[in-house]
């Protein structure tokens, strides 16, 4: 049946969002009873009554609607939640409704937590140097040690799943699994203490062994394994391998592990690169739960006062969603050693005496000739490959034109809002709408959302003015 040319089920819809915009609370209760409508229903660009209310403030609607179990996490074509809206418009008593129920927008930065940036283990930095106790600790059969070979971390062997779906379970030893390699390795041995802590482990995760003593905590340790045969340790138990290339089990750890293992590569990496003092080239030791290296020559000038030598090191690297000086658009780039026609953010390691804001700043211009104005921080994200700490940060361009550095890139683009949302939204893009139109499918993809900049250009679709 139709009027004014509309099915009168879409008309009913459409009045629905009108009531949510006014906050006609009393029409939308009725119409609720009758179960005349989809609650969760969109319109073409991918509204909900639920954002319809949160843009006018209507808390007294969003609160009709939460009652109806209506979905919070519903994304419209920018990319935008509800509660994204709301605070973009600042509507706080719709936030403090959406937060009743557990749901804040991602955009605020200080929610944001990206993949690798959450750890549950309490370093215990003090213990560091308390050698019985650290005994103690590994000898506990409640403790999990995770073995690494030549930086691959040992794993449960995962039923093949889609890629996507695929989790790569790391594997956790007990001190009697690996007594024979602590052994093997005596003196050589590289064991580092990672803390304590245990997995808020829900029921899709095997929680580690945690003994039966009230509030005891799992001790975590991390062992380098590359001089024991991959025979033996694949013969410690069942179904076992080494996830020898990073990609893409490092992005397929359990979240909540996702931390741990960051940690333990990051310092693994700098004990198999360091293995002699920095400064004199003699042998260094294993020291201090493995986060110190200290060199075994007399009068080394390392040895008086704190040199950066001896400890971990991590690398700072900007990386950052760049918008056009119109706000319309966001710089892209293509790496050489990039998969596929993947395009992300650019990124740059940081230099001596730079600030963060001035290392956005040269990277951008080293690599595509933009000029950025404003920076502005994000979020942060160890990066275990080796250990770098990636910055993320939107910068603002004073500049539009791009030259790309084809040293370091094999393209560089500004993309549209609406090009990077169909893609984020995992919508095929139609392929005449950008430059590969021969291609099957999407003619470019951003990174998956472990990745820190899939995040960034998240957020700077949140952003987005046109609501
Ligand atoms: N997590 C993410 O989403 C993400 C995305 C992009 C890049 N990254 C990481 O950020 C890192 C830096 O990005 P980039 O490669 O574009 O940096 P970049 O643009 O500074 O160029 C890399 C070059 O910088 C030089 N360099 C300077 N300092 C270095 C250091 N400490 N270690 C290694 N090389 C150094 C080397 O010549 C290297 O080839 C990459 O190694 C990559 O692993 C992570
Ligand atoms: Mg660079
Ligand atoms: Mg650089
Ligand atoms: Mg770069
Ligand atoms: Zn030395």
């Amino acid at each position: 049946m139709e009027t004014d040319g509309l099915p009168i089920q879409k008309q009913f819809q459409e009045h629905f969002f009108t009531c949510a915009t006014r906050g006609d609370v009393k029409t939308m209760e009725e119409v609720l009873q009758h179960g005349t409508v989809n609650i969760n229903a969109t319109n073409d660009h991918g509204w909900t009554a639920l954002m319809f209310a949160a843009r006018t403030g209507q808390d007294k609607v969003v609160r009709l609607l939460l009652d109806h179990g209506c979905d919070t996490t519903v994304m419209n074509k920018s990319c935008q939640t509800a509660a994204d809206i709301a605070t973009f418009w600042n509507h706080t008593a719709v936030l403090n409704e959406l937060e009743k129920k557990g749901q804040t927008s991602g955009s605020q930065a200080q929610n944001v937590c990206n993949y690798f940036g959450y750890n549950p283990l309490d370093r215990c930095a003090h213990k560091r140097k308390d050698a019985q106790w650290l005994e103690e600790k590994l000898r506990d059969q409640s403790t999990v040690i995770l073995l690494f070979h030549d930086l691959g971390l040992v794993v449960a062997k995962g039923e093949k799943l889609a890629a996507q779906a695929r989790v790569t379970q790391p594997c956790h030893f007990t001190f009697n699994d690996i007594a024979a390699f602590l052994e093997e390795l005596g003196t050589e041995k590289v064991l580092v203490f990672l803390g304590l802590g245990r997995l808020q482990s829900d029921k899709t995760e095997p929680s580690p062994p945690t003994s039966d003593k009230e509030g005891h905590l799992t001790a975590w340790f991390a062992l380098d394994v590359t001089s024991i045969s991959q025979e033996k340790i694949l013969s410690i138990k069942e179904g076992l391998e080494i996830a020898s290339s990073p990609f893409p089990g490092l992005f397929q750890l359990p979240e909540k592990e996702a931390g741990i293992v960051a940690q333990a590569r990051s310092l693994l990496a700098w004990h198999q690169r360091y293995k002699f003092c920095p400064t004199c080239g003699s042998t260094a030791l294993v020291e201090e739960a493995g986060y110190k290296h200290t060199c075994q020559k007399e009068g080394c000038p390392s040895l008086k006062g704190v040199h950066n030598t001896s400890y971990p090191r991590t690398d700072p690297v900007v990386i950052m969603l760049i918008v056009s000086p119109d706000g319309k658009k966001c710089l892209l780039g293509r790496g050489k050693r990039f998969p596929g026609r993947m395009y992300s953010c650019l990124a740059g390691f940081m230099e001596p005496g730079e600030t963060i804001e001035d290392a956005v700043r040269r990277e951008v211009y080293e690599e595509s000739g933009v000029r950025v104005g404003r920076v502005q921080y994000h979020s942060s994200q160890p990066f275990p490959l080796p250990a770098s700490l990636m910055i993320g940060c939107l910068g603002y361009a004073t500049s539009e034109n791009i030259t790309v550095d084809k040293e370091e890139l094999e393209d560089a683009q500004w993309f549209t809002r609406q090009q990077v949302a169909e893609v984020q939204t995992g919508a095929p893009l139609p392929t005449d709408a950008l430059t590969n139109p021969r291609a099957e499918g999407p003619s470019f993809f951003l990174p998956p959302a472990q990745a820190i900049a899939h995040q960034l250009v998240k957020a700077w679709l949140r952003m987005s003015p046109n609501l």
